[in-house]
Order: C-alpha cells, then structure tokens, then sequence
C-alpha cells in the first residue's frame, strides 16, 4: 500500500496548542514558589535551636519539621515540572471521514462489571446502549461486557438491551440525540408542555456550556430557551458543544415518547427481576444463553460463559430501519476459587483474546460500567489520533479525562479530579503522555498486548477493511469460552508483558507506564463536550477508600520494579518520570502531613502556605469551582493525607513484608435513599465506623484541645516567651479545627444515621487523653 499516496497534500488529523500566556504565568508562578521553598529550607537550617535550650528537646522536633518541609518542598518541585509544559490537542473529524471513509477500522469497546448488587444492571446497560449508539460505521463496532460477577440477572439486563437498541439506535442517529445513554437522555430532557409546538426547546447544558442566547422559560426546574434562526445558527457555529436534537414534527415527538415508555419499561423488568433476585421460568426460556448458568454456579465459581448477542456479520438480524448491528457479545470469565482472579486487570485480559477471536478490532475502548459515553463522536475523536500519517503511529494510547455527573454543586467530596483533569494531565501530555486511568481509555490493541515502538519498528496502519471470519457464531462462542478458562494463562505471559498488569491495585497506571517504557507516547484529549460521564464516591468512606486503594498503588509501584526513576530512566522523559512519582509519593506524603498537623512546637510559614492557597484557590476559580467548593477540596485533602494515603503506606508495607494480600475494593455505585439524599444536601456521611474516622476525630480534638488549651495560656500568661511563634502556632490548630468543622458537627451536634458513631468518640478521646499525659510524665 503505498503510505505517499495516501498522504499526498491531507492535512493533520489533528493539532496541538499551548496557551501561551498561561504557561509563561505558571512558570513563573512556579519558579517564585520554588525560592519561597528554598528560602523556607534556608530559614530551618540556620535557625536551629542552640543544643541548650529546652535540654536539647527542640532540636528534634525542629530536625523533624526540616525534614517535612525538605518532602513537602520536593513535592513542590514536582509537581510543578510535571505542569511545566500544558499542552492542548484538537482533531479534525471531518478529514477523517473524508480521507478514511469505509476504510475506518474495527473498534472493540470492552466494558467492565463486577457485581450486580453494587453496580446495579440498568446502570450498566445504559453504559452498553451508549457505546452501541457511537457515531461510527455499525458494522465496525463490537462490544464485549464482561461481569466479573457472573450474573445471569446481568446477562438478562444486557439481553433486554440487545433488543432495545434495535429502535434506539436508529432513534439517536435519525435525531442527533446527546447524550446516548437513554437514563440520562431521558433524564435531561422533559416533554415539552403541551400547546407549545411552535417554540424549540432546548436546555441549557449544565454548567460550562450554557450560553446566553435568548430568552426563555422555566420549565419543571429547567431553563428552555426560544430558539431564534439567528440563535441556531450562532448555537452551531460554536463548536464541541452537543447539537440539538433535530426533532421538529408532532409525529417526531410521538417517536420521542415512544422510546421514552419503551425505556421505561425495560427498566421496570429489570429491576424487577433484580429485585426477585433470579430469572423466572418464562424469562429463562426466551434465550438459550440461560442455560450457561448452571445450579451451582456462584460468582466465585462457575465455568466460562460467552453469549453472543448480537452478531453483527448476520445480515437478518438488523434494526428496526434495516440498518446493521454492532455485535454485542457478554462474557463472564471462569472463576475458581482456587485460582487468583487478578480483578479488572484478568477481565480484560481475557477480553483481549476473547475479541481478537470474534472481530479482532486494531482499536480497543475501555470503559468501566458507571461510566457511559456523552458524546457520539467520540470514536472518531480518538482515530483523528491514531490515523494521522505523520505521527499517529507512535501512540498507544488516548486517555480521555474522567468525569463524574453526580457531582453535588460545590463537590463535597472533592470527587471532581478537576485540577488533575484540567492541570496535571495536559501537563503530562505535553511530557510524554498521560497515565492510563482505566476508564475512558482508546487503545492500540498491538501496544497493550506488548509490542514495542522503536525507530525502527513502525505501528502498522490500522485502517483498512477488517477481515470478517466466517466462523458460525456457535463455533466463535465454543473457542472464546477456551480462552476464557483460569487456566489459560499459566506458563504465559498474560500479566507480565502481554495484556494489562497483574498484582497492582491499579493496573491501569502501571499497565500504561510499562506501555510508555516500551517506547510508545500517549494522547490526553479533553474536548469541551465531556466524552464520558461516570460516578463518584457518595460517601466519605467510599471516597477515602478510593483514594486509599489509588495511592496504596500508585505507591506499590514507586517500590517494585516498575519504579518511574529506575524503570522509566531512559525510556521515558525526566518529566514525564516526575509527573508519575506525583501520584507515587502520596502515600508516604501522609508521615510529614501527620507530624506537621500534630506537632505542637510548629511555625507556620505564611509566605509558601499563603501562596499556596491563594494560587489553589485562583485556579479552581478559574476552571470553574465555587468557593465552597474549593474549601471542600483542601478539607478532603487534608482528610485524604492524613487517613487513606497513611493506611495505603502501612498496607503497603505490610504487602512488602508479605503480611497483607491483594485486595480491590470496588466503590459503591448506589446509596440508600437517606445517605443520597444527605449527600445532595452536601452533608458529609460517616456512618460506619472505620479506622480512617478514628484518626480524622482524633486529629480534630487533639488541635481542637491545642487550641483551647493555648488560648488560654496565651492570655493567662503573658510571659510566653516567643508570642509570634505562640500565635502561628495557634493559627494553625484553628485552621485545623476550622477544617474538621464537619467533624465536629458528626462527633457532637448531629443525630442522623450518618453522624459518627460513639464508639469513634470515645477511642479517640481516650487516645487525645494519652498523648496529653505522656509529656507530663
Ligand atoms: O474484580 C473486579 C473488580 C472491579 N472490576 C471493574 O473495575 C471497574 C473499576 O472499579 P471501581 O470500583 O469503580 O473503581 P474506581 O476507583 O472507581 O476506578 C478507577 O480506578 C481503578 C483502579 O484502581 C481503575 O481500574 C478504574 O478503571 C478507574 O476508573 C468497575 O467497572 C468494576 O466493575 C472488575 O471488572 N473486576
Ligand atoms: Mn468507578
């Protein structure tokens, strides 16, 4: 095939920007706050206490202090280099379509699930309708769900959704409709009142893309807007914002409605049948898929199962224009006790041989079950990359950011990963690459099953049209269920070079790090029109365990082999080395927190804290945080330091030492009633009682003590002999106590099912009562 001919004169699929101005601002913001660092270091070690005074106590609580300010000031540096160089893409996809056409590739999209119980099975066919209905040749797409937990209610869910999507699927491309996901389309869009057929509808997106165009009404809570001509045609001149749906007549709202009960209703069944908890005789007998599950099938253990929904080769089964299907294929992987599962890093494993088997797509999407896809053109977005022929064949992968739609309006959680999203990550990209982080990830199915990308070593070109077998589906199911098996993988390397990790508690991050140590570079795309929209943490507990199981990873990495310094050293940038070791240090970052939040002989210095803050605070301003919802940020920053990233270190230790085994804790897709309902109101839920909480209340009364107990002495006896150094010191407890705020409301105001319980108080009283008492003995 002749590469010169393709290339004659085509433009680049894509483009890359920097911001100028913000990136001259930040570096110098960057390098001011790094002589505030040096100068805080300077400051420490000339200053230290005279070996006489308080016989020689000072000395180490002061050593103590210049080695947390030594970490936190490296921290600095890091974090800043790995922001040194933001880099902006854009694609154009209309070159893509015009250049490619019918010879775009195969894309395999692969969807996690794990159980049914916590990852409720509406919720993850929405996910599958939404990547079904991408904007992209049909016959081209293939989507394999796999269940980790082996559920034939989740079977039976995806088999409702096979047949749904038959009218679905034309229904969003005939109308445009954004996003696919039909729960969240249909919970965006209510029906136009009645006798209004001559106004358009249109909502005002939720924050960031909503412009004022006109004027409007107020609607059951949302804002509709008359559109104009003129306003449309300004709507579609800006782009990367949805397009209106283009409905116009009676007869196309009654469709709309349609879909709409359609909808409703195969929700009602599922939930049903979920709610039972097992298929009925009358369900059972709909398909054969069912007979899979045998009787004493469990999620821990059951045989292969690979069910074939769709077959997109089959030219009767069509949709309900005549159109052809993607294929839709459901997979729950052997399971035995008595074999490691390996978690989501085994699922797609066996994904990855499953799909070469029955459409071999050169492209591979994944995404995790919470997360549905926003935004059709996502498919094409992400080829712009891989397809360009100048430099597409040196990229792996595409991440797309991770974001969240059940967010409450100032963040409670800080769940939002905004500054990572909007900061760090364009930051990497223009190093290197991003980090793969699981969800909403494109691949090159080469560079995840191990290739290397060398000068000399070229990606082969992944257009072109796919070879179909002509293997039965019957046969293609039979060899899959083989590939599938736990023992398929002993004596290879599935785990180790090919495929996704195993033995990390975040695959995604050391599985993307050895992919860039092979030599290939990654893509973050962040369009305006968010790609991909999942659920974060409802609860404090989940959140903080979330970030325990990230940073206990992201730390196990720094210790194995896979180190960014060691492994990374030579094969990727110095950069890019730093950016990984940002997310690395976190866990051991919680010694230095903890000594400084707990430290009672501790001066504060307000230049680089100060500037710290203010610059925080301007940023998240200006990427479009509220307030509130940066103060969240810096209350669950201090909650996360000081509780997940401080039980990830000592787990990790204790994995090293061979005490602890690997665990996945998966977050909690649902909330019972009364906890959503809290969480909207941005009241923080505790609950349980858990370890984490225990340090959190401790920490809270131990400053709040401090405070209380310095106050006093301060006014009492003026005789301090240092009252600069009294007064920082007591800053600081009430900036602790101020931010434990909430702490306090749970410990001792509130009397919800969500408050902390007694048991909390009363350990970390006794433990405030200890440490008060060592001193004086
Ligand atoms: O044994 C398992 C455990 C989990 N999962 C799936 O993995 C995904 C992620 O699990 P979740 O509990 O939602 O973790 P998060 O912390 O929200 O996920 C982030 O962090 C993980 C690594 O810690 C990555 O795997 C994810 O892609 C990334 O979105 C979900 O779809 C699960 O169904 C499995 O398939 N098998
Ligand atoms: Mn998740």
């Amino acid at each position: 095939m002749g590469l010169g001919e393709e290339r004659s004169g085509d433009a680049p699929l894509f483009q890359t920007t920097t911001k100028k101005w913000c990136r001259l601002w930040y570096r110098l913001y960057a390098c001011c706050g790094f002589v505030g660092v040096v100068l805080v270091w300077c400051y420490r070690a000339t200053h230290f206490p005279p070996a006489a005074a308080a016989g020689g106590k000072g000395r180490w609580a002061w050593a103590g202090m210049l080695g947390a300010e030594l970490w936190f000031g490296l921290y600095w540096l890091l974090t800043h280099s790995a922001r040194w160089n933001q880099t902006y893409r854009s694609t154009f996809k209309e070159s893509l379509l015009q250049r490619f056409g019918d010879r775009l590739p195969g894309v395999d999209i692969f969807v996690c699930t794990a159980d049914p119980i916590i990852e409720p099975p509406t919720m993850v066919i929405n996910t599958v309708l939404s990547v079904l209905a991408y904007d992209y040749p049909p016959e081209k797409l293939s989507v394999y769900l796999s269940d980790d937990g082996g559920s034939n209610l989740t079977f039976y869910a995806l088999l409702e959704a096979s047949r749904f999507a038959r009218s679905w699927i034309p229904f969003c491309k005939k109308y445009k409709v954004e996003p696919r996901s039909p729960h969240a389309y249909f919970s965006q869009s209510s029906e136009p009142m009645e006798g209004t057929t001559t106004v358009e509808w249109m909502k005002i997106k939720k924050k960031g893309t909503g412009r004022r165009l006109g004027t409007g009404t107020w609607y059951k809570g949302l804002w509709y807007l008359d559109m104009t001509g003129l306003d449309k045609a300004l709507a579609s001149l800006v782009a990367d914002t949805p397009p209106e749906d283009s409905r116009h007549s009676v007869e196309d709202e009654l469709l709309l409605h349609q879909q709409r009960k359609l909808y409703k209703e195969m929700e009602e069944r599922i939930n049903h049948t979920v709610d039972i908890g097992e298929i009925s005789e009358e369900i059972h007998k709909t398909h054969k898929g069912f007979s899979q599950w045998t009787s004493e099938a469990n999620s821990r253990n059951h045989q292969a199962i690979v069910q074939i929904l769709v077959d997109g080769r089959d030219e009767s089964d069509v949709d309900s224009e005549g159109c052809p299907l993607p294929t839709l294929v459901y997979m729950a992987r052997e399971k035995r006790p008595q074999h490691p599962h390996n978690f989501k890093a085994g699922a797609m494993n066996a994904l990855l041989r499953v799909s070469l088997e029955i459409s071999n797509g050169p492209v591979i999407l994944n995404v995790d079950c919470d997360m549905y896809s926003n935004n059709s053109k996502s498919v094409q977005d992400a080829l712009c990359f891989f397809m360009d022929e100048d430099k597409g064949h040196e990229f792996a992968y595409v991440q797309f950011p991770q974001n969240f739609n059940n967010l409450t309006k100032n963040d409670l959680y800080a769940g939002s990963l905004r500054m990572i999203n909007e900061v760090d990550f364009h930051g990497l990209d223009g190093n290197g690459g991003p980090l793969y982080v699981g969800s909403g990830c494109f691949h090159r199915r080469e560079s995840l099953c191990g290739k290397k990308c060398s000068p000399t070593y070229k990606a082969e070109p992944i257009g072109g049209k796919p070879q179909i077998t002509e293997v039965s589906a019957y046969i293609l199911e039979e060899r899959s269920r083989g590939l599938a098996t736990c023992t398929y993988e002993e004596n290879s390397q599935w785990g180790k070079e090919v495929g996704l990790k195993y033995g990390c508690p975040v695959e995604d991050i050391i599985t993307g790090l050895s992919i860039q140590c092979r030599g290939w570079k990654s893509i973050y795309y962040n369009p305006q029109w968010k790609a991909f929209l999942g659920l974060a943490p409802m609860t404090l507990s989940q959140a903080l365990l979330q970030h325990k199981r990230w940073s206990e990873g992201d730390f196990q990495i720094l210790l194995s082999k896979y180190c960014p310094f060691i492994c990374g050293h030579g094969r990727i940038g110095l950069g890019l080395q730093m950016g990984y070791s940002i997310y690395c240090l976190c866990a051991p970052s919680s010694l230095p927190t903890l000594y400084y939040a707990s430290d009672l002989w501790f001066i504060p210095f307000a230049f680089v804290i100060g500037a710290k803050f203010t610059c925080s605070l301007i940023e998240s301003l200006w990427h479009g945080e509220t307030l509130q919802g940066w103060w969240n940020e810096q209350k669950m920053w201090f909650f996360r330091r000081t509780t997940s990233y401080l039980f990830a270190f000592i787990d990790s230790v204790a994995k090293l030492l061979g005490i602890n085994k690997l665990a996945f804790a998966i977050t909690a897709k649902v909330a019972d009633e009364e906890v959503s309902k809290r969480y909207e109101q941005e009241i923080m839920e505790f609950g349980s009682s858990s370890p984490m909480f225990i340090i959190l209340s401790t920490i809270a009364i131990l400053n709040l003590f401090c405070l209380v107990g310095g106050g006093t002495r301060l006014l009492m006896d003026g005789g301090v002999t240092s009252i600069s150094s009294w007064f920082l010191q007591l800053l600081l407890c009430w900036c602790v106590v101020i931010i434990d705020m909430p702490i306090f409301e749970a410990l001792f105001f509130r009397n919800d099912s969500g408050r902390l319980p007694s048991s909390t108080i009363f350990t970390s009283a006794l433990i405030v009562v200890l440490a008060c008492l060592i001193p004086m003995l």
